[in-house]
C-alpha cells in the first residue's frame, strides 16, 4: 500500500460539497465572514465544482421561482403546494423560510449570467405555476464561478472525498477525507460545518442494468454523503422513508415537466385511456391529499403503475398529439405554421439536450421524432433526495421567526448536534427546493453558521488519536486489499474481502427485492422489511472487509458504506410508519391504506458508537391550514 500524507487544515466554517447548496453557502459565508473579522471558510467537493452535483448536466428549467416582488405568488401558496404534494408531511417554517428567500438566488444566478428566458414584456417564462425556463447547459458553470469568486480557490478542495465526522463530544469539530486523485488524506478541523453532500442514489437497483448500469435519473455519484455523515455524528433525521421515484422518459430518464407542464402533453396507457382519467375514483382513497389540486406525485405515480400492473403498458407520453395541439392554430397558415412547429420541436430537443445530454441520444437511436411518435415514460427506481420531491435528510432548527418552539433549539439549519448544519438534499421535511431552494437554504444555512462561529468562536477540542483511528479507518479497504489479495490467482475473488462493485450489487438486490423496489413493484411488507434488515445487517458486518485496488475503487467502497446507513435508515422508518401514505412511492402491502393518526413525522437517531437505533414521532405543526 502507498504512503498516504496527511494533510490538516484548520478552518472556521468547513462547507462540505460543491453543488448547489454548498455554492449558495460559500457566497453568503463569505459575505457574512468578512464583517465578523474575516473567518477562514473551506469547501470541500469530491468532484470538480464547475460539474458537480446534481446541475451537473446542467437544467431545462429554475423549479423554484415564486415571483413575490411581482406578485405571482405567495409563500402561503408554496407552504400549501409543498405540504399536499408531500401528503401533508413537510415543515411548515422551513419551507416558507426557503420559499421567501428563493426568489433572490434566481435573480443572482441571472446577474452571474445564466440565460434565463423572458418574453415580449420582459417577464420570465414560466414552464408551470412555480416553474421558469432557460437555457441551463452551463448553469453550474456559473453557479460555481461566484462560489469560487467569492472564497478563492486556495480555500477549496475538489476531487477529496469525505467520509467521516470529526467529534469533540456531542459538538461537530470537523471531517476526513481522502484525495481521489492523490495519495493523501485530509483531517479538516472546523468551529462549525455544513453537511451538503447531495441525496442518495444507487441504494435500490436501478433499470439500468448490464450496458446501462450507473445511468440514472439522479446522479450516481450522489451517494448517500450527506446521511451517512449527519447520521454518524449522532444527528436525529427526519422522512428517511420518504423516498423519490420519477417518472421519467424511459431507459434515459429523460425530464418529462416541460411536457406536462409546458407542452400540456397528455400520458396514456398502450389503449389510449389517460390513467389520469380512467383511474380517477382511486384518489378518493388518499384522504384529504386525493382531491388536492395539483394531485400529489407520488398518487400520480401510483395511478400509472396501477394500469402497469394490469399489464396495460407501456405508458406513453403522447408528444406527436402535445405538437400538433399548440400548432394547431396555425394551421391556416402554412409558412407560420411550418415555423412553429420547427420551434416546438427545437424546444423538445433542446429540453434534453439542457439537462439530459443521453435521452437525445436515445431518441435519435431509436429513431424518434417526437413530433411523430409518442415516447415510453416509466417509474424509475427510488431516490433520496431532500430536495426534491423525496422528503429525507436532516431535523434541522428552524428559523427565529417563523418555527415553533418544538421546531427550534439553536441556530437556522443547525441539526441536533452542536455546530453542524445541512442544506439542500441534506436537510429534511423541507421537499420542493430543487437547484433554487437549495442555494437559498445553502446561503441561509451559511448566514446562521457565521452567527454560530461568532458566539461559539472556540476550536473544538479534536482527539488525535481518534482521528488516527478515522484516517486509518478511511484508508482499510486499501490495506484490506494489499494484505490478502495474494491468496487468489484472481483479484476479483477472494474469500477475504469483497470489491465495491459486488457489494453494491448485494445491497441493491436486497433493498430492490425487500424493500420494494422496481422488481418488488414499488411494494413491501413489515415481514419483507425485516427480512431485508437481516440481510442489510449481515452486509454491513462485511463492509468491514471492502477492499481498493486504488483510489478509485476506495471512492466506490465509501460510496457504498454511505449508502448502506441509508439504506438501513430508510428500512427502519418504513417499519415505523405503520400505514401506506405515500402509494406511487412504496406501498405497504400489509397496511395499505393511509391513516390520520400518523401524519406525524418519522425521526430516528442513529449511535455510532453502539449501532442503536432510536425511532421518534413527532408533532407536525402547522403554520398555514
Ligand atoms: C436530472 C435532474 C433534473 C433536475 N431538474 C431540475 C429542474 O428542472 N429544476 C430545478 O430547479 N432542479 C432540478 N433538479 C434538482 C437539483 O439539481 C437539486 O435539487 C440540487 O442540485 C440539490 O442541491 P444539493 O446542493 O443538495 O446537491 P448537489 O447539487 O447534488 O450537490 C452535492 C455535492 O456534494 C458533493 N459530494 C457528494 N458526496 C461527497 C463526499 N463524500 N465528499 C465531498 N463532496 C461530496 C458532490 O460532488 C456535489 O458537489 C434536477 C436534478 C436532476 C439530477
Amino acid at each position: 500500500m502507498p504512503n498516504f500524507e496527511t494533510v490538516v487544515v484548520n478552518t472556521d466554517i468547513l462547507i462540505l460539497g460543491g453543488g448547489m447548496a454548498a455554492c449558495g453557502a460559500a457566497v453568503e459565508a463569505a459575505y457574512w465572514a468578512k464583517k465578523n473579522g474575516d473567518l477562514k471558510i473551506t469547501l470541500v467537493d469530491k468532484a470538480a465544482m464547475d460539474r458537480s452535483g446534481a446541475v451537473a448536466m446542467g437544467l431545462s428549467a429554475i423549479n423554484q421561482y415564486l415571483g413575490i416582488a411581482k406578485g405571482d405568488n405567495t409563500v402561503e401558496d408554496y407552504v400549501k403546494y409543498v405540504k399536499n404534494d408531500l401528503m401533508g408531511i413537510a415543515r411548515d417554517d422551513q419551507v416558507a423560510d426557503i420559499a421567501r428567500h428563493v426568489d433572490s438566488s434566481v435573480h443572482l444566478f441571472e446577474k452571474w449570467g445564466l440565460p434565463i428566458w423572458t418574453n415580449d414584456e420582459g417577464n420570465y417564462v414560466r414552464g408551470g405555476r412555480w416553474q421558469i425556463m432557460l437555457n441551463g447547459e452551463s448553469y453550474k458553470i456559473i453557479v460555481a464561478e461566484a462560489a469560487k469568486n467569492a472564497l478563492g480557490t486556495d480555500n477549496i478542495y475538489e476531487r477529496v472525498f469525505i467520509t467521516e465526522p470529526i467529534m469533540d463530544g456531542d459538538r461537530i469539530a470537523g471531517a476526513v477525507g481522502f484525495s481521489t486523485r492523490e495519495n493523501k488524506v485530509y483531517v479538516f478541523k472546523a468551529k462549525a460545518v455544513l453537511a451538503s453532500m447531495g441525496g442518495a442514489v444507487g441504494v435500490f437497483k436501478p433499470r439500468s442494468t448490464g450496458e446501462g448500469l450507473g445511468r440514472s435519473w439522479y446522479p450516481p455519484f450522489s451517494s448517500g454523503s450527506s446521511a451517512y455523515f449527519t447520521m454518524a455524528a449522532g444527528a436525529e433525521m427526519t422522512c428517511q422513508e420518504v423516498r423519490f421515484i420519477p417518472v421519467r422518459f424511459k431507459d434515459a430518464y429523460g425530464p418529462v415537466g416541460a411536457w406536462f407542464l409546458l407542452f400540456k402533453s397528455r400520458a396514456t396507457n398502450a389503449m389510449g385511456e389517460e390513467y389520469m382519467v380512467t383511474r380517477r375514483d382511486e384518489l378518493a382513497n388518499w384522504g384529504p391529499y386525493g382531491s388536492v389540486k395539483p394531485i400529489p406525485a407520488n398518487l400520480r405515480n401510483y395511478l400509472g403503475m396501477l394500469d402497469v400492473s394490469e399489464g396495460k403498458g407501456p405508458i406513453y407520453m403522447q408528444t406527436a398529439e402535445a405538437i400538433a395541439n399548440l400548432a394547431k392554430k396555425y394551421e391556416d397558415d402554412p409558412k407560420a405554421f411550418k415555423k412553429k412547429m420547427k420551434e416546438l420541436e427545437s424546444e423538445a430537443w433542446e429540453d434534453f439536450l439542457d439537462m439530459t445530454v443521453s435521452q437525445a441520444i436515445l431518441w435519435a437511436a431509436c429513431d424518434i421524432a417526437p413530433e411523430e411518435k409518442a415516447s415510453e415514460i416509466a417509474a424509475a427506481e427510488p431516490y433520496f433526495i431532500g430536495s426534491h420531491s423525496g422528503a429525507s435528510g436532516a431535523w434541522v432548527s428552524g428559523p427565529a421567526d417563523l418555527a415553533p418552539a418544538e421546531y427550534q433549539w439553536g441556530y437556522t439549519n443547525m441539526t441536533t448536534v452542536k455546530g453542524l448544519f445541512a442544506a439542500g438534499d441534506a436537510s429534511g421535511a423541507s421537499s420542493h427546493k430543487f437547484s433554487s431552494g437549495s442555494h437559498a437554504e445553502g446561503r441561509i444555512a451559511a448566514k446562521s453558521m457565521v452567527k454560530f462561529v461568532v458566539e461559539n468562536n472556540e476550536q473544538p477540542a479534536v482527539d488525535d488519536a481518534k482521528v488516527e483511528e478515522l484516517v486509518a479507518k478511511t484508508l482499510k479497504p486499501m490495506a484490506v486489499f494489499e494484505e490478502f489479495s495474494g491468496f487468489t490467482t484472481d483479484a476479483d475473488v477472494n474469500p477475504n474481502y469483497i470489491l465495491p462493485k459486488m457489494y453494491m450489487f448485494r445491497l441493491q438486490k436486497m433493498m430492490d427485492e425487500y424493500a420494494g423496489g422496481v422488481v418488488a413493484n414499488f411494494t413491501t411488507s413489515k415481514a419483507l422489511l425485516e427480512k431485508g434488515l437481516e440481510y442489510l445487517t449481515m452486509l454491513k458486518e462485511d463492509s468491514a472487509k471492502l477492499a481498493a485496488r486504488d483510489l478509485h475503487e476506495l471512492m466506490r467502497a465509501w460510496e457504498n458504506i454511505h449508502r448502506t446507513l441509508q439504506a438501513e435508515s430508510h428500512i427502519r422508518t418504513v417499519i415505523f410508519r405503520e400505514e401506506t401514505r405515500f402509494p406511487g412511492y412504496y406501498f405497504r402491502a400489509d397496511i395499505p391504506a393511509i391513516n390520520p393518526e400518523w401524519e406525524v413525522f418519522c425521526n430516528c437517531k442513529y449511535d455510532a458508537a453502539s449501532g442503536e437505533w432510536e425511532m421518534i414521532k413527532r408533532p407536525i405543526i402547522r403554520l398555514v391550514d
